[in-house]
């Protein structure tokens, strides 16, 4: 434990020395620290991963700090931070720089195809946008698992990095079984050269049964597999004569499978009552890992900084709903109405999904006009619209399309909507996703050359989490968030950019919403006053 405590220390002084040096010395100085061995392929590797990541390696180092010090340490951790704060390269560049740093594997196993770095994330577009980021460091081979398929395994030989979802990981190491025991096995192999597992979105994967079950069979196997190696290792180094007593214990303490836990809303918001806390993922997770540092880099369930907030109710709010029985008011007795309460309900719906369909195209011609009055320029201006059902997304990407082209004052060729839900086919999937990120709309023929393009990105919760892009400047929620944490997370794909990004979250809030639409309002109006 001291000896851990020691190198996280050196690992964080290291870090921090960082942080104010110029541009030369950051280069030594960050060249010393990731070890690089000294050929000349890879002094170019180094200086090109440093350069090319150096202002965010920069602000990464400095915003996380603690995350960076304790990953190199190799300490097991939970990484917490607000959703666009950059964890995802908070936890690969202390990562992959200890592993692109350390000397030639000195401990293979039999199995070649085991990655250092194994990581698990919710779903498969977060799977590609992960192996995206990752393609920035250029000396680091990465792989999805189970390996692609048509790919012969010699061509992927021995990953550094394999990114996965539990589903996948599941049917990857066990394809004919789901039986514990034929997991167990084959999760066994994988881990052999394992020495970092990171699970990102990590509530959500705790929060569900069979994923959950799947990181306590990564865990127990990877302990199995850490004492087996600290038996090996230790003989070994008890053998050498060359290291001191300190270096023989630091070998040791470095045999551990690393955990590392990644997560932007860990506990319920505030924590409900009638939830056990042993039930909460951290509370999990601890069980699990019980040596787990924490890393909060800025308080749990935080919206970004830049993030502007507002609610707009689309009910009357004078409006008095009939009660169940009949009310007696001074004698007189108030009939009772002849529709059901059921039905008054439904036409209440039905008004609000009117008006919030009303109040989305006003928004979408608002800046439609606003952008004739500033010169248009060549990316699109960026919305996501979030509903809670595929239908709305089908029927509203068909309505803004249809008004567009008919209203006046409007040029229709400038407005791009893209439905994007769980079950559409993947090939149309990847187009959407791409097109989005990319922020190009080549199929549009502007007729008015001063009005910028406009591309809505129109989905369900199925994009609400992780997903990273660069240039949204609202997000919508035409269906009202049903939990703070869905709140954070949809409303988290603006306001980016490491902390940096601005961007705004407008909320259609119904009748029915008014009392979450109060726990999220306190839960911004604390972020603000804090
Ligand atoms: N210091 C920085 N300056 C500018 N951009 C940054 C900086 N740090 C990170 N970014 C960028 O911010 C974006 C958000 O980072 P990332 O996807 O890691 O967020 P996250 O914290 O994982 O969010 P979420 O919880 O939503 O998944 C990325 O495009 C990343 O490259």
């Amino acid at each position: 434990m001291l000896i851990r405590r020691c190198l996280q220390t050196s690992a964080e002084q290291a870090w921090r020395s960082l942080a104010g040096k110029d541009h030369a010395e950051f280069v030594t100085a960050a060249m010393r620290n990731l070890r690089i061995n000294k050929t000349p392929s890879r002094v170019q590797e180094a200086v090109r991963l440093v350069f090319v990541l150096r202002p965010t390696l920069l602000t990464i180092v400095e915003r996380h700090c603690q995350t960076a010090s304790v990953l190199s340490s190799g300490a097991s951790a939970i990484v917490t931070a607000s959703t666009g704060s950059g964890k995802t390269l908070a936890y690969l560049i202390p990562t992959l720089s200890k592993h692109c740093s350390a000397e030639p594997h000195t401990r293979t196993h039999s199995n070649q195809y085991s990655p250092k770095v194994l990581i698990l994330t919710p779903s498969q577009p977060l799977v590609l946008q992960l192996l995206r980021v990752v393609s920035a460091f250029p000396q680091v081979s990465a792989t999805t698992f189970p390996f692609p398929e048509g790919v012969p395994r010699r061509s992927i030989g021995s990953p550094l990095l394999a990114v996965s979802t539990p589903s996948s990981l599941i049917t990857g190491v066990s394809p004919m079984s789901k039986s514990q025991i034929k997991i167990r096995k084959g999760l066994q192999a994988l881990l052999e050269n394992t020495e970092t597992v990171i699970i990102d979105e990590a509530d959500q994967i705790m929060g569900d049964k069979s994923s959950s079950q799947l990181i306590s069979d990564l865990v127990s196997v990877a302990k199995r597999i850490s004492k087996r190696r600290a038996e090996t290792t230790a003989a070994e180094v008890e053998s050498s004569q060359a290291l001191e007593n300190e270096q023989k214990q630091a070998v040791r303490v470095n045999t551990d499978i690393q955990f590392v836990f990644v997560a932007a809303t860990l506990e319920p918001v505030p924590v409900e009552t009638n939830l056990k806390k042993s039930h909460l993922p951290r509370a999990k997770i601890m069980k699990l890992v019980p040596n787990v540092v924490s890393c909060d880099e800025n308080a749990v369930n935080t919206p970004p900084p830049n993030l502007k907030h507002s609610f707009i109710k689309v009910f009357n709010e004078n409006e008095v709903m009939p009660t169940q029985e009949p009310q007696t008011d001074g004698g007189v007795a108030t009939p009772k109405s002849d529709v059901s309460e059921e039905d008054q309900k439904l036409a209440r719906l039905n008004d609000e999904f009117e008006a919030k369909v009303r109040l989305l195209l006003q928004a979408i011609k608002l800046q439609q006009t606003s952008e004739k009055i500033s010169s248009a320029s060549d990316k699109p201006e960026q919305w996501i619209v979030f509903c809670t059902e595929t239908k709305t997304v089908q029927y509203l990407a068909q309505e803004i399309e249809k008004w567009a082209a008919t209203e006046a004052g409007i040029d229709g060729d400038a407005i791009q909507t893209l439905a994007l839900y769980r079950h559409i086919p993947e090939q149309e999937r990847w187009a959407i996703l791409h097109q989005f990120s990319q922020g190009t709309v080549p199929q549009l023929s502007k007729t008015n050359t001063a009005v910028g393009t406009h591309q809505i990105l129109l989905t369900t919760d199925f994009a609400a989490r992780g997903m990273d892009f660069a240039n949204v400047s609202k997000v919508i929620l035409f269906d009202f968030s049903a939990t703070p944490e869905q709140y954070l997370h949809r409303t988290g794909r603006t306001a980016r950019e490491g902390g940096h990004g601005h961007g705004e979250a407008i909320s259609f809030v119904g009748k029915d919403d008014t009392k979450m639409m109060a726990r999220i309002e306190a839960l911004v109006r604390r972020e603000r006053t804090a």
